[in-house]
């Protein structure tokens, strides 16, 4: 009826299609891009139902947006756009895992947060996931060395010239300290949350990254995702949700063979085998638990 020949060399192209929006979507989910390119798809979506279904006025006033469209989203999402196209090329589809990789030292983690909330030192410590945090590490100090608890407390210690600002971690290592993280601006954030608490929240609104607090007033540490904040209670907790979210998986063969590979032709080529490239006093007006609730906003917490 709408005069459609489907051929073998069609269904070819449209999985073709399906599978690289498909990874697309993967890159970049989680990020500030995401809903980004869930609007342009919906524009595709009109525009090739629009030709379909020879709706002309609508083709054409779709089609005389789109290359201003385009300009646009490629000015406002050159960060985003970078980002993406850095994990492409670190794609496991691509190259493999990297054998050189080891998985979170959760309990050195711990060990930190522990020693942190005690002295009452501030800090901010955020995880890497999937959304790469390079574009943060830049403006940062880099460090690039082994987690350790040693290390990690030093940073955070009041004199250090690197205590200021977030430690950045990729899988085990301590990538950078001294990191700006971007500010949330949601009104739903307390308002007895200071900036520090506000960068936390920020950097997970914007990315899928795990950020760790530790309050200098209070000494409260907590866990924040997808810009939601979450005062543990206990380090058990906190445990099971970092063994959730950072536990590596087993490697197939092929994923070993294929990153031997890799590592022989880098060896070769003389390139790099790895990419790394005063306490103030407690407020007594606010308890340490409903600091991080507006009182209006509790029951939305819940
Ligand atoms: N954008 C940012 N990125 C990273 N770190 C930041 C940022 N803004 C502030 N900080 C850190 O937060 C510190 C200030 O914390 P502030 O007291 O304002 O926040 P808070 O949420 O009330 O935390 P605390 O409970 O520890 O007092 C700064 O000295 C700096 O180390």
């Amino acid at each position: 009826m709408l005069g459609l020949n489907i051929t073998w060399h069609s269904i070819v192209d449209i999985c073709a299609v399906w599978f690289i929006i498909y990874q697309i979507l993967l890159l970049l989910r989680g990020s500030r891009a995401f809903q980004m390119v869930v609007g342009i798809l919906v524009f595709l979506f009109i525009y090739l139902f629009s030709r379909l279904l020879k709706l002309d006025t609508l083709n054409w006033m779709i089609t005389s947006f789109w290359s201003q469209l385009i300009l646009a989203v490629l000015i406002l999402f050159q960060p985003e756009i970078r980002r993406a196209l850095a994990r492409v090329g670190k794609s496991p589809l691509l190259l493999g895992f990297r054998l050189s990789e080891t998985s979170l030292d959760i309990d050195e983690i711990l060990k930190t947060l522990q020693t942190l909330s005690k002295r009452g030192m501030g800090a901010i410590i955020v995880l890497e996931r999937n959304n790469d945090l390079s574009d943060v590490v830049e403006v940062g100090t880099t460090i690039d060395a082994t987690i350790s608890q040693e290390l990690l407390t030093s940073i955070f210690l009041s004199y250090s010239p690197l205590h200021d600002g977030a430690v950045i971690i990729r899988q085990n290592r301590i990538l950078a300290a001294g990191c700006f993280l971007p500010i949330s601006l949601s009104g739903d954030v307390s308002r007895h949350l200071g900036t520090r608490h506000r960068a936390a929240i920020g950097i997970t609104e914007e990315t899928d990254a795990l950020a760790l607090v530790v309050s200098e007033e209070t000494g409260q540490i907590s866990h924040v995702i997808a810009g939601r904040i979450h005062p543990m209670a206990n380090m058990t907790d906190l445990r099971s949700i970092l063994v959730r979210l950072f536990r590596k998986q087993q490697p197939s063969r092929l994923a070993i063979r294929a990153a031997l590979f890799r590592q022989k032709v880098e060896q070769k080529m003389g390139g790099k085998t790895d990419s790394y490239g005063g306490k103030r006093p407690y407020s007594k007006q606010i308890a340490p638990q409903d600091r991080y609730l507006d009182p209006e906003k509790k029951d939305l917490e819940k």
